[in-house]
């Protein structure tokens, strides 16, 4: 069961990375914090994780409150290499 749990934890973080690369080049095409922030379509996909949830037997409250964790983290590191960006003089819109 255990062995189990290990292998599932091993798939969930390799997809959370994989996530966190999309995340990354989404910050590209920011103009500014507001839009990294993005608030309407980050509680979107914590409605669809919900109610994905419901349709495969979760809990609709650990997705909710895992998504809600997970997303804040991304953002804060979206904010994290939006700053970067903007610090290098490399924002999108001036190029
Ligand atoms: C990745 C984006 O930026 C932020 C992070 C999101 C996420 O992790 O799902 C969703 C919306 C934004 O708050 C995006 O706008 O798509």
């Amino acid at each position: 069961m255990r062995q189990n749990i290990d292998r599932i934890d091993r798939e969930l973080v390799r997809l959370m990375a994989e996530r966190g690369r999309y995340v990354h080049e989404a910050s590209r095409f920011k103009a500014n914090p507001a839009q990294v922030e993005a608030p309407e379509r980050a509680e979107a996909v914590v409605r669809k994780a919900m109610t994905l949830a419901e349709e495969n037997g979760l809990s609709p409250k650990i997705a909710e409150n895992t998504y809600r964790t997970m997303v804040r983290s991304f953002i804060d590191y979206e904010q994290g290499v939006f700053a970067k960006a903007v610090a290098a003089g490399q924002t999108p819109w001036k190029k």
